[in-house]
């Protein structure tokens, strides 16, 4: 008999076809609305193996879970898998490290750009209408090419960042890192910086660290007025790496020049957010990965790890904590 698998989003049609090579599965695919917890909690009771992106993987979906041998996110990112919980069930969580490095990169290179030269606002003033009804100096921003890189975060993600910005706009890049990196320093001239350094000196401050204790609200107010006056903040890590309010508050008093963020502690970002009414913003919809070939590469590699996992190999991308 085949193992049995559960898939909680839609998933194209050739990555079904691959999953139905090997298992039984069953598949939800309402794209705009979650599976409720006590339905997700029932389905897993008989599964073998499932790919749970966007879900809290904790001891209470877990519990009953009896059969399961490994769960698979499409996300590099994994901090809404209880890595204790997994452990204690002896269950793989895996996650799509690589894949998507280049295209993440290349959406906060993008973020980077908008923040520095106001595209985003600029779209908006051009698209109400408002071209000519004042002065083009009151929408200049600052240079990207030849400034100031502050990486918070020198990994897979990291690394694509530093290239672009090392090679493409002949940037300085400093890094704030756990480990040391003395490949990255060789290849791109990078230097490495206690935190506080690297915000005194950056033009562009970029987050794309995981979300753990050590970095929740690793950017508040105390770190956010070390910042240049000129500086743009862009955040594609996590919302929670930062404290929310206090960016906002710093993006009203302008004491830094803008910010770039495509993760938010609430998403989607609610409705009345005070995020929405700033003009020195850009804001993207937790989108840095998702590209077609991307997204399906990821939905690909989750489904391997997953169909590795419940034959009983080790799959090829268990989380670290896991290994
Ligand atoms: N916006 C989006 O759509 C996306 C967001 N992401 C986010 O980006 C994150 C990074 O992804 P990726 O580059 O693949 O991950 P990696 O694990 O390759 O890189 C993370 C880096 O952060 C460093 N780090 C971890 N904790 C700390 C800390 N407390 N202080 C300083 N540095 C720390 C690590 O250091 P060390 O080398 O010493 O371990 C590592 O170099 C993901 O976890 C996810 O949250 C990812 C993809 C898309
Ligand atoms: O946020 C996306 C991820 O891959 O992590």
């Amino acid at each position: 008999m085949k193992p049995y698998v559960y898939i909680a989003h839609p998933i194209p049609a050739h990555v079904e076809a691959y999953i139905a090579e090997h298992c039984e599965y069953k598949i939800w695919n309402d794209e705009n609305k979650k599976v409720p917890q006590d339905q997700l909690k029932e389905e897993l009771k008989s599964a073998d193996g499932a790919i749970l992106t966007g879900y809290d993987v904790d001891e209470t979906l877990l519990a009953d879970a009896e059969n399961l041998k490994v769960v698979s996110t499409v996300s590099v990112g994994y901090d809404r898998y209880d890595t204790a919980a997994l452990k204690k069930h002896n269950v793989y969580g895996t996650h799509t490290p690589h894949v998507l490095d280049e295209t993440v990169a290349d959406l906060i290179f993008g973020l980077v750009l908008s923040g520095g030269r106001r595209i985003a606002e600029l779209h908006e003033y051009v698209k109400g209408g408002h071209w000519g009804l004042e002065p083009d100096s009151a929408f200049y921003g600052y240079d990207i090419h030849q400034r100031t890189l502050g990486l918070i975060g020198m990994g897979r993600i990291g690394e694509k960042i530093a290239k672009r910005a090392r090679f493409g706009f002949d940037m300085d890049i400093r890094y704030y890192n756990r480990s040391r990196k003395p490949e990255m320093e060789e290849k791109y001239d990078a230097v490495r910086l206690e935190l506080d350094d690297l915000l005194a000196q950056a033009d562009f401050v970029v987050l794309i660290v995981p979300l753990t204790e050590a970095t929740h609200q690793l950017i508040g107010e105390r770190e956010l007025q070390l910042m240049k006056s000129s500086a743009v903040l862009i955040n594609g890590a996590r919302g929670p790496v930062v404290d929310e309010e206090a960016v906002v508050q710093a993006l009203k008093e302008e004491t830094i020049f803008s910010a770039a963020l495509d993760v938010f502690e609430n998403e989607p970002l609610p409705k009345d957010h005070p995020l929405l009414s700033l003009r020195n913003v850009t804001l993207t919809p937790h989108i840095g990965s998702a590209t077609r070939e991307t997204d399906e590469a990821m939905m690909m590699r989750a489904a391997e790890n997953m169909v590795q996992g419940v034959f009983g190999d080790t799959p090829q991308n268990v989380i670290k904590e896991l290994r």
